[in-house]
């Protein structure tokens, strides 16, 4: 259900700057040798939640057949109090059910002191979802349950109770601004789609009459993604929220006897976080890539309970059957030979034929969250309950208790990138784009039946130039990042440049001093001469000399005159020049890069978006 309504109120959010939300970060670096991923993927975390009645149950005056345990997290399903027995076999038709989850949020009566409020679920595994995005790891959190069992409450929330969509994307940008000045560039990128009757619409492009679908494609470097969706780029969370509140408005929602606002279709809320690291030493960049796929999935429904007819049910077909592929993954995935197939060292191909009869394929989506389950990533399931439905619950929970036995094998998305090897890394972009639009002005003047083929190669040069389009404007943050960061050292330099400039000028007049009285001493009547040895002599002792002339009193003429001594101050002079050398060269550096690295707006940057 579409709850959420754009808030720029931080209140409701029971986090600031000194929640855990903003813990501390080990700085980035080389986690792992290139091209070796760090799997850590583990099983995948299950939570359950279950809700408070709603005013349907609550005037049917229905018991709570749910009890949690907050100690042992075990959730205990009773049977409902109406049981009755089977009359064959003479056994009552339900039985408690006990399950044992990674964490049980008891969302039911609010006076309970083991209540979970919305920023408990957050701080019990979003926050630390978060952390992993940041180290670099793609994660998914799905909700999973019947209609109308909480699932939009716990994804999106509402205005006064945000949910773990909206804190997700604030804890983010909290902690990218928190770092604002640090040799970090973030990138973050919104996409937010529905799967609605096994088709997918975007939810950030205006709605059309007849409804655009897009097309999924899988690609080796891309694996499966859905073609020419809306990758919105954002720089903070209000950007973030008035997404969130477009795509809560195109979404498919419909009022149904178990819900007044059910969600229809299954949403795909998706944030890309990209940073890249810039070493100003070596000129080198760490780049970590993260996608957080947030899923509000659509309830599963009983057609004699929900009472629907025509569309709606039609969309709850639709819905079960996607469900139903989703619980035959699960199994599959969970499946103890597949798991230790997993394990066993060296069995890639074994491991590969386990994950072909994985039925992802089956349904849209499966298909689109093929990594997240069983792939590259951290996931975890929020098993929404209600408190009274023993069927459907129980249903729940056995998912649930399966999906818990899934493990994946999630990586670090980490490079290390040198700025040579970004540069020719744009150049072959740029070659293979070329290359494209050649074959793409020849496809044009090909025959009808390879239309289709010309309008994949149309796709993919589509594809290819934001790609390009993204590796330089990262390209660009990157030396915006190098400018500041010189910037800064120049800032830093400037008042040691103007104390060294001083001790020059003074310096120089101590040597055009020595030097003019080398050359032409004074000569002191011998009558005024102190010891009365009278004659030629040098001027009296350095120190008053050194006053009256306001000089560096370290100077001494004596020291000058004697000659004998070399002058102290020469390899000194050679230091502050030397330094003053290294600085012309500093600053011509960050000239270079500014003309290399040309500022937004400068003229000739955003050139290629016209390739
Ligand atoms: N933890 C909770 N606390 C208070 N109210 C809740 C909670 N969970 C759900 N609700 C309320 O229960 C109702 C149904 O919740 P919601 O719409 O989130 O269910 P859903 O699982 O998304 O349903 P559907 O699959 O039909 O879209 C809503 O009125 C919601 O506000």
């Amino acid at each position: 259900m579409a709850h959420y309504r754009a808030s720029t109120s931080l209140d409701n959010y029971g986090s600031t700057a000194s929640t855990p939300s903003m813990r501390s970060r080990e700085p980035m670096e080389i986690l792992q040798r290139p091209g070796t991923p760090m799997e850590d993927g583990g099983n995948v975390k299950v939570v359950v939640r279950v809700r408070k009645f709603v005013k349907r149950e609550l005037d049917k005056q229905s018991p709570c057949i749910v009890e949690m345990n907050a100690d042992t997290n075990e959730t205990i399903l009773h049977p409902p109090p109406q049981d009755i027995e089977d009359p064959k076999n003479r056994k009552r038709l339900h039985e408690e059910k006990t399950f044992t989850f990674d964490k049980s949020f008891w969302s039911h009566r609010e006076a309970d002191a083991h209540y979970a409020q919305q920023h408990d679920v957050y701080a019990s595994f979003g926050e630390e979802f978060l952390d992993h995005n940041f180290d670099g790891y793609h994660t998914c959190i799905f909700a999973y349950g019947q209609t109308g069992s909480g699932k939009s409450y716990t994804m999106m929330g509402t205005l006064d109770q945000p949910g773990l969509i909206p804190r997700t994307c604030r804890g983010l940008f909290e902690r990218v601004e928190a770092e604002q000045n640090s040799s970090i560039t973030y990138n973050v990128h919104v996409s937010y789609f529905e799967i609605y009757n096994e088709h997918v619409k975007d939810l950030l492009t205006p709605r059309t009459n007849p409804p655009t679908y897009l097309k999924i494609r899988e690609s080796k470097s891309d694996g499966v993604y859905v073609q020419n969706l809306t990758d919105e780029p954002v720089k903070c969370y209000e950007d973030i929220e008035r997404l969130m509140k477009m795509g809560d408005m195109n979404r498919t929602t419909a009022s149904t006897k178990m819900n007044d606002t059910s969600s229809r279709s299954h949403a795909v809320f998706t944030l890309t976080l990209k940073q890249i690291q810039h070493d100003i030493a070596t000129d080198s960049t760490i780049e970590r890539l993260a996608r957080m796929r947030l899923v509000d999935l659509a309830g599963s429904e009983r057609a004699n309970r929900t009472e629907a007819t025509g569309q709606r049910l039609r969309e709850g077909g639709n819905i079960n059957q996607s469900l139903t592929t989703l619980g035959r993954v699960i199994a599959a995935l969970a499946d103890p030979k597949r798991q230790r197939a997993l394990r066993t060292i060296g069995t890639q191909n074994q491991s590969k034929r386990r994950t072909d009869v994985v039925p992802f394929r089956d349904s849209v989506l499966t298909w689109l969250l093929k990594d997240s389950l069983g792939g590259n990533s951290k996931t975890a399931m929020v098993a929404c309950i209600s408190p009274v439905d023993y069927e459907e619950t129980l249903s729940t929970l056995r998912y649930a208790d399966q999906a818990k036995r899934i493990r994946t094998s999630a990586h670090v998305n980490q490079d290390a990138v040198s700025a040579a090897e970004r540069d020719a890394k744009i150049l072959e972009m740029q070659e293979v784009i070329k290359s494209l639009q050649l074959s793409v002005n020849n496809a044009t003047v090909r025959k009808r039946d390879e239309a289709d083929r010309a309008r994949d190669e149309m796709e993919d040069y589509q594809r290819q130039v934001t790609k390009m389009q993204r590796a330089m404007e990262e390209s660009r943050a990157v030396s915006e990042v190098k400018i500041r960061a010189l910037t800064q050292e120049v800032d830093e330099l400037r008042p040691l440049n103007s104390a060294l400039q001083l001790e020059i000028d003074s310096l120089r007049r101590h040597l055009a001093l020595v030097k003019g009285e080398l050359k032409d001493p004074i000569v002191i009547p011998r009558e005024l001469a102190i010891d009365g040895e009278g004659g030629q002599s040098q001027v009296g002792e350095g120190e008053n000399d050194s006053e009256d002339s306001g000089l560096d009193d370290t100077f001494t003429f004596s020291e000058a005159g004697q000659g004998a001594e070399p002058f102290e101050h020469e390899s000194w002079r050679e230091d502050v020049e030397g330094l003053l050398r290294d600085l012309g060269l500093f600053k011509r550096r960050v000239g270079d890069d500014k003309v290399r690295f040309p500022q937004p707006g400068a003229p000739g940057v955003g050139e290629v978006k016209g390739a």
